[in-house]
Parts: C-alpha cells; sequence; structure tokens
C-alpha cells in the first residue's frame, strides 16, 4: 500500500472516530447540510450556467458569483463555505439519507425528538428531498424512513412501539390540519410548558404503505400557489410528524419539516396584502427557526422558540434530548445566485458560532451575524475566497458547464464505497438511472415503490452493531477564507432585494446612504405592524367566535325572561330587570368588538400607508441610480 492511500486510510479512520466520540458524548445535535440540485431544463434553454462547485468529500462549497463594477468591468467573486454536508447534483436522496439522516432515526428509537428541515428558495429541491419524484419513481426521505423505521420495529426491543402520524401546515401563521380536510387548529401552550396542537389528527399505521398513503393524503391537501419561479411553489411550511408510541407515551418522534420558499420572506413588499402578511409570517418564522436551532447548538438555557408559529409548535423539538438535520437546498444557477448565497448563509449562520477559533474570525463573524439577522439581505457580507478580475468581454464560464458537472460526481467516486447496503436494507427500493445499470433498474418497479416485496430477512440491524453512518465531520470548518474582506454595511437592509436596484453593480457608492437608511426603517417599521396585524387578526377573529357564542347565550336568557313573563302571575320586575342587565350586556360586548375591529382597521390602513410609502421610496433609489449610471456613461 503507498503512502497516500494509507494516509487517506488513516484521515477516515480518524473521522469514524471523531463522529463515533461525538456520537457518544451526545453530540452533534444539530447537522447542517447543504444539497445542489441539477441544472433544470427551464434554466438550460435559458442558458443559464452552473455557478457552483460541491465538494462531497470536503463538504465544501464554492459559489462563483458573476458581478459588474462601477466601471462595468466583470469580474468573479468567489465565495466558500464549509458544512458538516455538501451534497452536490449527482446525489442522490438515498445517499443522503443514509448519510445525514438515518442516524437521527435511529436517535428517536432511542427516544430522542429529531428533526429533519429542508430549508431553501422555491424550486430549489425541497419536496424532491423530502417528498421524493412520484412521476420519477424517486423515494424521498419520509419513504426512506418509513422503511428503516418498520424494519426497526422488526427488533424485539422495539416491537411493543407504535407508530402513529400527523402532518399540518402552517400558512400565514395559522396551522391546518392535512389529514382531516385542512381544519383549522390551534396551539396551545399548558400549564407544564408543553404545547399541544389542539384537535390535531393523529393517525396509527401498521406498514410502510399505510404511512405513504396517509402522506400522499395530506400531500395532496398542501396550499400550493402559483408564482412566477414555480407553479407548484409553496408557501406553507409542512410539518409531518412520526411518532413512536409506547402505549399512550411518546417514546420517540420525528418531525419532516418541508419549508415554505425562503426567498417568499421578501414578498413583505408585494402589491398583494395578502402575499405580504404570507411573506412576513415566512420571513418571521425562519428567523425563528434559526435562532431556536442556533440556541440548541449552543447549548443555551432559553430557546426563542415563542418567536413564531413554527417554532412554537416545535417547541418540544428543541429542547432536552432531541437532535436537528438542516438540509439548505440551492440551484446552482447564475440566475439564482443571490438566492443561493442567502440560503448557504442561513445555513452557515446556524452553527455558525461555534466555529471560528481565532480572534479576527470571530470578530467578523460578530459583525456578519448582527447584518444576517435580517434573512432577505441580499448582499450580506461573507468571506470571499478570491475576487478575479476579468476583462469586460471575457466570459467566465465559458467552459461548458455540464462538462463540468459531470466531473463533479465526486460523492459517486469517492463516497460511495463508505455506504451501508441500502438494496439489502430497503427491499424494493428504486434507484436512480446515474446509480445502476438500467438491467438492474428494470428490476424495481413503481410497484415496488408504493407496495415493497415481503421484507427480506435482512432487517436493520440493531442499532448498537450497527457500523457508524459515514457523516463527514468537517475538520476544516475554521478555514473560511478571509484574504479579501468586503466592507461591512452600516445597517442590515431587510427589504432591499434584487429588484430594487438594478443589477448586480456596485451600488453602495452612487445611492444615496440616508434614502436606504429611511428605506429600511419604513421596512422595518412595515415588518413590526404586520406582526401585529397578524395577531390582531387572530385574536379578532377568535373574540367573534366567543361574542357569537355570547350572544347565542343571551338570546336563550331573553327567551327565558319572554318565557317566564308569558306565565300568569309573573314579576315584571324580574322581567325588566333582567332585560336591562342582558342589552346592557350585548352593548358592552358588540363595543368591545367594535373597538378591536376599529384598531384593526386602521392598522391595516396604516400598512397601505407605509407600503406605498416604502414603494416610493424604492422607486427613488432605483431612479438616482439609473440617474448615477447614466452620468457614469
Ligand atoms: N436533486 C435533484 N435531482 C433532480 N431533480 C431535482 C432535484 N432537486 C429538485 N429537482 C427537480 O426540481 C424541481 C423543483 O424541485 P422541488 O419541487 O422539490 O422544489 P421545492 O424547493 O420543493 O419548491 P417549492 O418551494 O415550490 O415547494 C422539481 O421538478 C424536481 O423534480
Amino acid at each position: 500500500m503507498n503512502m497516500d492511500n494509507e494516509l487517506k486510510i488513516t484521515n477516515q479512520i480518524q473521522k469514524k472516530v471523531k463522529f463515533k466520540m461525538l456520537i457518544e458524548q451526545g453530540e452533534p445535535k444539530i447537522i447542517v447540510a447543504v444539497r445542489k440540485r441539477p441544472l433544470n431544463k427551464k434554466e438550460m434553454n435559458k442558458g443559464d450556467i452552473d455557478i457552483v462547485d460541491v465538494s462531497n468529500q470536503q463538504s465544501q462549497v464554492v459559489v462563483k458569483e458573476q458581478r459588474t463594477k462601477v466601471d462595468l468591468t466583470k469580474y468573479i467573486e468567489e465565495h466558500q463555505f464549509n458544512f458538516d454536508a455538501a451534497f452536490d447534483e449527482n446525489t442522490t436522496n438515498e445517499q443522503l439519507y443514509l448519510q445525514i439522516v438515518r442516524p437521527i432515526v435511529e436517535a428517536a428509537f432511542n427516544r430522542a425528538k429529531v428533526t429533519c428541515f429542508a430549508y431553501g428558495q422555491t424550486g430549489s429541491g425541497k419536496t424532491y428531498t423530502m417528498l421524493g419524484d412520484y412521476s420519477e419513481r424517486v423515494p424521498g426521505l419520509y419513504l426512506l424512513a418509513a422503511y428503516d423505521i418498520f424494519c426497526l420495529l422488526n427488533n424485539e426491543c422495539y416491537g411493543h412501539l407504535q407508530i402513529s402520524i400527523s402532518f399540518y401546515e402552517i400558512y400565514c401563521g395559522k396551522l391546518f390540519d392535512l389529514l382531516n380536510e385542512r381544519t383549522l387548529l390551534h396551539a396551545r401552550e399548558d400549564a407544564k410548558g408543553n404545547v399541544n396542537v389542539v384537535g390535531l389528527q393523529e393517525r396509527k399505521v401498521q406498514s410502510v404503505e399505510q404511512l405513504m398513503k396517509v402522506i400522499e393524503q395530506g400531500s395532496a391537501s398542501r396550499i400550493t400557489a402559483s408564482n412566477s419561479s414555480n407553479n407548484d411553489s409553496s408557501r406553507s411550511h409542512a410539518i409531518l410528524q412520526i411518532t413512536l408510541k409506547d402505549g399512550n407515551k411518546c417514546h420517540g418522534k420525528l418531525s419532516f419539516i418541508d419549508l415554505a420558499g425562503s426567498e417568499r420572506g421578501a414578498d413583505v413588499s408585494d402589491t398583494n396584502k395578502q402575499t405580504r402578511f404570507d411573506g412576513a409570517e415566512i420571513n418571521k418564522s425562519l428567523l425563528a427557526l434559526k435562532e431556536c436551532i442556533r440556541a440548541l447548538d449552543l447549548n443555551k438555557n432559553h430557546t426563542p422558540f415563542r418567536g413564531s408559529k413554527l417554532t412554537l409548535v416545535l417547541k418540544d423539538s428543541f429542547v432536552g434530548n432531541c437532535k436537528t438535520v438542516m438540509i439548505g437546498n440551492f440551484s446552482p444557477s447564475n440566475s439564482s445566485s443571490e438566492h443561493t448565497l442567502n440560503t448557504l448563509r442561513y445555513a452557515d449562520r446556524v452553527k455558525e458560532l461555534k466555529k471560528p477559533n481565532d480572534k479576527e474570525l470571530k470578530d467578523q463573524v460578530t459583525s456578519l451575524d448582527k447584518l444576517a439577522r435580517e434573512l432577505m439581505l441580499p448582499r450580506q457580507q461573507q468571506p470571499i475566497k478570491k475576487q478575479s478580475q476579468v476583462q469586460q468581454q471575457f466570459n467566465p464560464f465559458k467552459n461548458n458547464p455540464l462538462q463540468n458537472y459531470q466531473n463533479q460526481n465526486l460523492f459517486q467516486q469517492q463516497q460511495q464505497p463508505q455506504f451501508l447496503n441500502l438494496q439489502n436494507s430497503i427491499p424494493g427500493m428504486m434507484i436512480p438511472q446515474t446509480q445502476q445499470s438500467s438491467q438492474t433498474q428494470q428490476q424495481y418497479s413503481y410497484q415496488n415503490y408504493i407496495q415493497p416485496p415481503p421484507p427480506q430477512p435482512q432487517p436493520m440491524i440493531p442499532l448498537q452493531q450497527q457500523q457508524q453512518p459515514q457523516l463527514k465531520i468537517n475538520e476544516s470548518k475554521n478555514k473560511h477564507s478571509f484574504q479579501k474582506p468586503t466592507p461591512q454595511l452600516n445597517e442590515p437592509r431587510p427589504y432591499v432585494n434584487e429588484n430594487v436596484l438594478p443589477g448586480p453593480v456596485e451600488r453602495k457608492s452612487k445611492v444615496n446612504q440616508s434614502m436606504e437608511d429611511d428605506l429600511m426603517k419604513i421596512g422595518q417599521k412595515h415588518e413590526q405592524l404586520i406582526s401585529v396585524i397578524l395577531e390582531e387578526e387572530e385574536n379578532l377573529i377568535s373574540n367573534h367566535r366567543s361574542h357569537i357564542d355570547s350572544m347565542v347565550e343571551l338570546v336563550k336568557q331573553e327567551m327565558m325572561l319572554l318565557h317566564n313573563i308569558d306565565k300568569p302571575g309573573s314579576d315584571v320586575d324580574e322581567y325588566v330587570k333582567g332585560l336591562d342587565q342582558i342589552l346592557l350586556t350585548k352593548i358592552e360586548e358588540i363595543q368591545t368588538l367594535q373597538f378591536q375591529l376599529q384598531t384593526f382597521r386602521s392598522h391595516l390602513s396604516e400598512e397601505e400607508t407605509l407600503q406605498k410609502q416604502f414603494y416610493q421610496q424604492r422607486q427613488q433609489i432605483t431612479q438616482q441610480e439609473s440617474e448615477g449610471s447614466e452620468i457614469f456613461k
């Protein structure tokens, strides 16, 4: 064996030992992974190119962003990120599952509350990862986990456990049961601090097929709204919870969360009111989620789970024996670079504070963190690997992107041997074409996917005896390059997205800073107001319901009064006193509701005004920017 091979093997052993030690120490609680999807047909037809390099081996992502200076010189800014795991476009759902999700499925059997989030812009592959692709017969994490769960249940030590499923969504801050005709649900915190989703249906399932049918049913009711980037785009967070029950007690719980498109948070400046409210809620929940995961990562005593409905209902997944996997999905296309960078930055922030060792890096990170508090900031500062200046006419992407992406299949070449034998552990699994010869592929059918062949005598190996999954702990995590740190922005700019200012030209020098500051202030005020409005709306509707109940009660009392006064020898004074009391109560209740309604209405119109101010300010900035460009020409 040559030196190189020996070194490789030693490194691999060291990684395995380190991972095993971390697991034994109860760590890591959080795994942050990212996944690149392939360029799709639409992007290719547009002439988009792949600007993201992913090294599965080094868990590293490099985004080569094309930018233009004020003098119109083009250059490439390289942004480098390191994660616990990074998956390229050739990675299959099965490979991803084995590396980062199977460990948490096992942890659920060891009494943990585990959660797997899919984060990313609309159309970046969240649903593909979670649900798979039925038309292409690609299983997603739900199905892969389901197989393992039922395999593990075959183990004697888990034979007493039962599986129950709930599936609901959070849309515009409201909870809807996907297994019960989208009935509105309410999250309530009891005296012990447990958060219960009142009225949520739980379905008991006894097989993978039953489980998948329930999931199919739930997915069909999920709210989707059409938008420009993807007709199936989802504006809701879908929460699938698989509970391992020991009688009535919860033994362990798995939550799979297909989050709403992250770029939807920027819809707070949309012209449609409902879309604005929706966007504000998404923004709020994604920020709160980040804070909660960070609190978990840092073992903080306080978890800010009350920050949003999403984090509130997931409270028990952020405290005690819990584990979280966050998968940031992104597109490789140059046209999505802003969103891709935002996704990578978001994922980076989730575990960021644990990374830096040296002071310089820590200082950088702290100031970056302040900026990153606003999720939708499009030009958050990030370690930039290098900037390569190029001539204006030079096309930095002249190499065929497809060629590049074929060469990037590092995962298959280098990682695959580390995986457990998926075909053995998951009978009937559909393996995509890229992983198998077409002949082998014929052995698997869609029928198998939904109706697996009878379990083979090869259930999952009990946890203790099983080879540890090959999660790569990133040793070079602290090695962000800071060769040329970019200047810091003074303030976060929550609403400034790529539509605000034309193109990625260096605009800071031309745009009046105070105008941008004003824009930001209006934006912040607007966001706060939307939060208030959403809360008021919920209270108003709930109070209106109580008001109706109370009116019904009062009408009953009136009927009783009339009934009594009709009786011979009735007391007219009692009747007058009773009616007076009822009418006073009615007036009081109506006035209270009316007052609430007026406040709500005035906030709605204030919101419209702020929205208009924001829009005008934005237009002025755009105008000033284009005037600046004209002068320059
Ligand atoms: N890793 C992948 N390999 C092949 N195709 C993919 C991959 N990821 C996503 N796709 C394809 O890209 C398209 C968009 O993916 P998907 O619907 O999962 O996006 P999404 O992030 O869930 O969007 P939304 O927020 O609208 O739900 C789908 O056609 C899907 O099949």
